[in-house]
């Protein structure tokens, strides 16, 4: 990837500010260096965006000690912040995946809570304030992204006062009972609130951080619910107002929609169907390997339907793509521990030679060949214990023009709130999750195409340019006039907390 020349390199008026750069830095055996793609939904959403915003993207390059110089791949800036082996232990794999990410997802593991790691993510986080400052131009617009990042929007502030700053958390807020035990729970609120405009992906995450600017912050702010896409809340930061919504998050629909009605991509998912030996059913799991994913969970319910009779192993395929993530992670490893032990145990007792029930791939797949997985799989399982929007559900409605197969959907994600027609499930209730499962496998067809087609209807009229464009001129316009403001003595109890 070429390098920026320094002496016509000129500063953006549209950065964004993410963790990762679209593109992951890789050390190769022999010694040399590739780019990849990054692995995860905050990429596959901001990265056309920014391409037709000809901005700027700052962001780690993914390896420990990377010093390289800002890339320009086609219009689009890149400026790596580097981050050291000890900094990526301490603010990545501690503080933002172990303790933050387990706790706004429920706590579903312990988050752990580490002076040391804390500071890591003060530090981190004032680097990356001082790259975004010095990437931006005079009055540009700067758009920080996610739980990584939370101290920047204030930090920013302070070093360039002239900037538009927003803010979008891709992962849920927690409740109000859970977010109280984060020790620097007031620091983490004040960083957010530097923001202009502070984006979530649902209503519910926007009022629990109402609640908190309120009640731990000592904001007024404004009364009543947050819409989607409208009614902003409001919080009276001194003379600054910073206003709070709902945005959620989507996927290029329109561009996979073609992509997936390709000859080359039918005749791919043809293919797979055989090679997989003409199953009558394929099942499809496609996530970074994490425990907020559930991908137990669907192994769980699988290895019941067949025990119980339910599901015929012979005529049955399921495959689970499994991209690796965060494997110095203790919880991570663990989680894989398990999930490669149930995948073994539903094989070794209905596999047949050549047929295993599970495939199983843990490492990256290409993207046609992802694609052409979702055109195969007559039911999508997504079945998460929480996820903040989940863009893999909507990009399997997005590759089914033909109307056909089933979206099983865990009531925990984000997309849940969208995609009702869904076979929506309680991943909590494994009863209720193989019940969805069977009726998913065993819809008549006329339903399945009713169901698709508004599946659709949906994701295709919400795509993520539409999701963007809601967000930013939220944010250059500032949203109607302040509705009435609740002093924070007048703050109710936590009515508040659910999603
Ligand atoms: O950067 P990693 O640690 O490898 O993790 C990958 C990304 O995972 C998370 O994605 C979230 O964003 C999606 C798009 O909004 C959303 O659909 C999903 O529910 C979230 O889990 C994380 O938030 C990103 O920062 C990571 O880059
Ligand atoms: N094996 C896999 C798994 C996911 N992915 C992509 O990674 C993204 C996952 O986004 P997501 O919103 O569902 O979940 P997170 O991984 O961001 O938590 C989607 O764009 C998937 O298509 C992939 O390319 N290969």
């Amino acid at each position: 990837m070429p390098v920026a020349d320094p002496t016509t390199f000129t500063e953006s008026d549209f950065v964004v500010v993410a963790n990762r750069l679209p593109v992951d830095l890789e050390r190769l055996p022999d010694g040399t260096t590739r780019w990849k793609r990054s692995p995860g939904g905050l990429v596959t959403a901001l990265e056309p965006i920014l391409r037709t915003h000809r901005g700027a993207w700052v962001g780690w390059a993914g390896i420990a000690d990377a010093d390289v110089d800002p890339l320009v791949d086609d219009d689009l800036v890149m400026h790596p912040v580097p981050l050291s082996a000890q900094e990526i232990a301490d603010y990545y794999e501690g503080f933002s995946n172990a303790t933050l990410w387990p706790l706004y997802h429920d706590v579903i593991v312990r988050p752990e809570y580490h002076r040391e790691w804390w500071n890591a993510y003060v530090e981190v986080n004032r680097r990356f304030a001082e790259a975004a400052a010095k990437a931006a131009a005079q009055g540009a617009t700067v758009w920080i992204q996610d739980y990584q990042l939370q101290l920047v929007p204030k930090m920013l502030r302070m070093l360039r006062p002239d900037l538009t700053i927003g803010f979008f958390l891709h992962i849920p807020f927690p409740p109000v009972e859970l977010f109280m035990q984060m020790p620097w729970r007031t620091e983490i609120v004040d960083g957010l609130l530097g923001a202009d405009l502070i984006g979530f992906h649902l209503p519910g995450g926007a009022q629990n951080f109402l609640y908190l600017a309120r009640r731990l912050a000592g904001h007024q702010t404004s009364r009543g619910n947050v819409g989607v896409r409208s009614k902003l809340g409001v919080v009276q930061v001194g003379f600054r107002t910073v206003r709070v919504g709902a945005f959620p998050i989507s996927i290029a629909s329109g561009e996979l929609d073609e992509q997936s009605r390709r000859k080359s991509i039918r005749d791919r998912a043809k293919q797979i169907r055989k090679e997989l030996g003409n199953p009558k059913h394929i099942m499809l799991g496609v996530d970074r390997l994490d425990y907020t994913k559930g991908i137990d969970v669907r192994l769980d319910a699988l290895h019941e339907l067949i025990a119980e009779g339910r599901v015929d192993p012979s005529q049955t395929v399921m495959v689970q793509l499994a991209t690796p993530s965060r494997e110095r992670v203790e919880s991570y490893i663990h989680m894989r521990g398990e999930i490669e032990k149930m995948v073994s145990r539903i094989n070794g007792e209905y596999a047949e030679v050549g047929r295993p029930v599970v495939h199983y791939i843990h490492r990256p797949v290409p993207r046609d060949e992802l694609i052409a997985f979702f055109v195969a799989a007559d039911v999508m399982l997504v079945t998460p214990l929480r996820d903040g929007m989940n863009l893999v559900a909507k990009e399997y409605v997005a590759c089914r023009s033909d109307l056909g197969g089933a979206l099983v959907l865990s009531e925990f994600t984000g997309a849940a709130a969208e995609l009702r027609q869904a076979f929506l499930c309680n991943p909590h209730d494994l009863e209720n999750v193989k019940d969805q499962m069977e009726a998913a496998l065993s819809q008549p067809r006329e339903d399945g195409r009713r169901h698709m087609r508004a599946l659709r209807r949906q994701v295709l009229t919400h795509d993520v340019d539409r999701w963007a464009r809601a967000f930013l001129d939220a944010l250059a316009h500032g949203g109607a006039a302040g509705p009435a403001l609740i002093a924070p003595e007048e703050t109710p109890e936590p009515e508040l907390t659910e999603r």
